[in-house]
C-alpha cells in the first residue's frame, strides 16, 4: 500500500483558476520525493491536499489507503506534517519553545513528552539558541528551521516541505539537505518537498515528479529526469550542474557509471584517475 496516494486530483480556485489537473501520484513509505515545477505550477495546492488543507475539486487523496474526509482529518495530520514555504504562516507563539510544542501540546502529550520532543526538535534544527526568542523576530532562516522544527515535533510518518531551503544561508542548505536525506532510514519518515534548487535534488530525493500548468509532466528518478532536456525546459527547469558536467564528458566520450549525486560522481572520477594515474 501507498503512504499517499493520489487519483485523478483536480483542484480549482475560485474564477476557474485550473490549479491542478488529474494529478497521479504514488508514494512509497520511506520514499525521498522532489516535486519540481515553475511558479504556479501547483506544488502547493498539491501539496495543501495530502494534509487535508484542501479538498479535491473531483478525483481522490488516500493516506494509507484510505481516501481523505472530514471524518479522519485529525487521523491524517497526524501521519502528514506540512513545513509551509512561508515560515509566517505557521509560526505565531510567542516564544520558539512555546511554538515548537504547540503540535504536541494538540496532539494531548504528557508534559515531560513535549518536553523531549521539543527539545529533540530544536536540536535536530541546530535552533536550541532560539528556544527563548520571539519568532516573529527572527531571521528569516531562523523562522525556517523553527518552523521545521515544529513539525518535526509531531513525529509524522510523511514530512512534507513547501521549498524548504529558501530563506537558508549555504551551510543551512547543506545541513539541511543531509538531514532529509536520512530521515527516511533515520526515523522512517517519507520525506515529500519542492524546491527551485535543482541542485539539491540528486542529493536528496530518489524519485522525482515535474509539473507544468497543474499536471505531472514527467516522473522518475533523478537520473532519468535531468537526462530529459525537452521535458526540463517546457518546465522551466534547470539541469543540475553535475548532470550538465556528466553529459558534456559522456559526449566527449567518458562514461562514468555513477549516480548523480556529488558524493557519486566525486568518487567514481577519483577511482577512474587513480586507474590512469
Ligand atoms: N489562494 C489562491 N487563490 C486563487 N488562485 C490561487 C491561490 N493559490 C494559488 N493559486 C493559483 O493556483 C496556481 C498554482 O499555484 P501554486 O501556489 O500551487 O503553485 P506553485 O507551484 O507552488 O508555485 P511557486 O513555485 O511559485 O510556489 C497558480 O496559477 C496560482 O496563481
Amino acid at each position: 500500500m501507498h503512504i499517499i496516494e493520489t487519483r485523478d486530483l483536480t483542484y480549482s480556485y475560485p474564477g476557474e483558476i485550473d490549479a491542478l489537473r488529474s494529478v497521479n501520484m504514488h508514494i512509497h513509505r520511506h520514499a525521498r520525493i522532489a516535486v519540481l515545477g515553475s511558479n504556479g505550477a501547483g506544488k502547493s495546492t498539491l501539496f495543501s491536499h495530502f494534509c487535508g488543507i484542501l479538498t479535491p475539486t473531483s478525483g481522490q487523496v488516500l493516506v494509507h489507503g484510505e481516501p481523505v474526509t472530514k471524518k479522519n482529518i485529525r487521523e491524517v495530520r497526524k501521519t502528514v506534517g506540512m513545513v509551509f514555504q512561508n515560515p509566517d504562516d505557521q509560526i505565531f507563539s510567542p516564544t520558539v519553545e512555546q511554538d515548537v510544542a504547540f503540535g504536541p501540546v494538540n496532539l494531548g502529550l504528557d508534559e515531560e513528552t513535549v518536553t523531549h520532543r521539543v527539545d529533540e526538535a530544536l536540536r535536530l534544527m541546530d535552533a536550541e539558541h532560539l528556544r527563548k526568542r520571539t519568532p516573529h523576530k527572527l531571521s528569516g532562516g531562523e523562522k525556517k528551521r523553527v518552523a521545521i522544527a515544529g513539525v518535526l515535533a509531531m513525529e509524522p510518518q510523511v514530512l512534507v516541505l513547501d521549498e524548504p531551503s529558501s530563506g537558508l544561508d549555504p551551510q543551512g542548505v547543506r545541513e539541511l539537505t543531509g538531514f532529509l536525506r536520512t530521515l527516511p532510514d533515520t526515523y522512517g519518515m517519507t520525506v515529500i518537498f519542492s524546491t527551485h534548487q535543482v541542485d539539491l535534488v540528486p542529493e536528496i530525493a530518489d524519485y522525482v515528479y515535474v509539473m507544468q500548468d497543474g499536471m505531472i509532466a514527467g516522473e522518475g528518478t533523478p537520473d532519468e529526469i535531468f537526462l530529459r532536456e525537452d521535458l526540463l525546459r517546457g518546465a522551466r527547469l534547470d539541469v543540475p550542474i553535475l548532470a550538465r558536467l556528466l553529459r558534456s564528458l559522456r559526449e566527449n566520450g567518458i562514461r562514468i557509471d555513477a549516480g548523480s549525486s556529488y558524493h557519486d560522481v566525486e568518487a567514481e572520477l577519483l577511482r577512474m584517475l587513480a586507474d590512469r594515474a
